[in-house]
C-alpha cells in the first residue's frame, strides 16, 4: 500500500456522496444546486460553479471564508455562495447548507401563491430539528426569484433574525434551501422536505 498517497478529507467524501444521492433522486438536475459545510477552521467548503453535482470530484470542491474570500486559487464558487455565507454568519448552529432543484419543490413554489408555504398535518414534521415535537405546523418562506443574490440574502438574514427556527426556504420557480447543525442533519432535512413537497402536491391534486 502507498502510505504517501493523500487521503481525501471526510468533508470531501460527505459532500460528494450527498451530491450523488440528491442527483439520483432527481433533486439536482444537470449542474443545478449547491452544497456546503462549515469547516472546523472557520471557512466553508462549497461546490464550484457549474459543477455536475451527481459527478463531483474533490476538484469540484473549494474553500471560501465567511467574508467571501476565495481560499482555493483559480476556482469559482457557486453563484449562490453568498446565501450560504449569510446563513453561517447568522447562526453558529448551522454547520451545512444544501440547495436543491427538485421538480416538486419548484412546482409547489410556483403554485402556492403566497409568501409562506404552510405545512401541517404531517407527523414527519416532528423530525425537523427544533420543530414542535408533536409535529404541528411549519411555515417555509417563499421568496421571489431575483438575480440579485445579495438582496435575497439580506431578506433571508432579516427573516432568520426574527425567526431563528426557520429550517429552510423556497425560491419561487427556482429551488429549495435547507440547513442543519452538520451535513447529516442537513441531508435529513432535504429528504424530509422533499418528501413533504411530494405529499403536498398530491394533496393539492391536479391543476384545474
Ligand atoms: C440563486 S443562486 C444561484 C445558484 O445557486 C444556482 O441557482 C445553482 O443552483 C447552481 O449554480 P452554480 O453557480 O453552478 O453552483
Ligand atoms: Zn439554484
Amino acid at each position: 500500500m502507498d502510505d504517501t498517497r493523500e487521503q481525501p478529507e471526510a468533508h470531501v467524501d460527505g459532500l460528494i456522496a450527498a451530491g450523488r444521492f440528491f442527483s439520483q433522486q432527481g433533486w439536482m438536475p444537470a449542474t443545478t444546486g449547491d452544497l456546503s459545510l462549515r469547516l472546523d477552521a472557520g471557512p466553508m467548503a462549497i461546490t464550484r460553479a457549474h459543477s455536475r453535482k451527481g459527478e463531483l470530484t474533490p476538484e469540484d470542491l473549494m474553500q471560501v471564508d465567511l467574508e467571501g474570500n476565495v481560499l482555493s486559487p483559480g476556482k469559482q464558487p457557486s453563484a449562490g455562495s453568498f446565501l450560504h455565507i449569510i446563513l453561517y454568519r447568522r447562526s453558529d448552529h448551522i454547520g451545512a447548507v444544501l440547495h436543491t432543484h427538485s421538480a416538486n419543490a419548484i412546482a409547489l413554489s410556483r403554485r402556492h401563491g403566497g409568501d409562506f408555504l404552510e405545512l401541517q398535518g404531517y407527523d414527519l414534521l416532528a423530525e425537523v430539528e427544533g420543530a414542535n415535537p408533536h409535529g404541528g405546523a411549519l411555515a417555509l418562506p417563499v421568496y421571489r426569484r431575483t438575480p440579485e443574490i445579495p438582496r435575497l440574502a439580506a431578506q433571508v438574514d432579516e427573516d432568520l433574525h426574527g425567526h431563528p427556527g426557520i429550517p429552510g426556504f423556497l425560491v419561487e420557480g427556482h429551488g429549495f434551501y435547507t440547513w442543519g447543525r452538520d451535513l447529516a442533519s442537513a441531508r435529513r432535512h432535504v429528504e424530509i422536505f422533499e418528501f413533504l413537497f411530494e405529499c403536498e402536491l398530491k394533496m393539492r391534486g391536479p391543476l384545474p
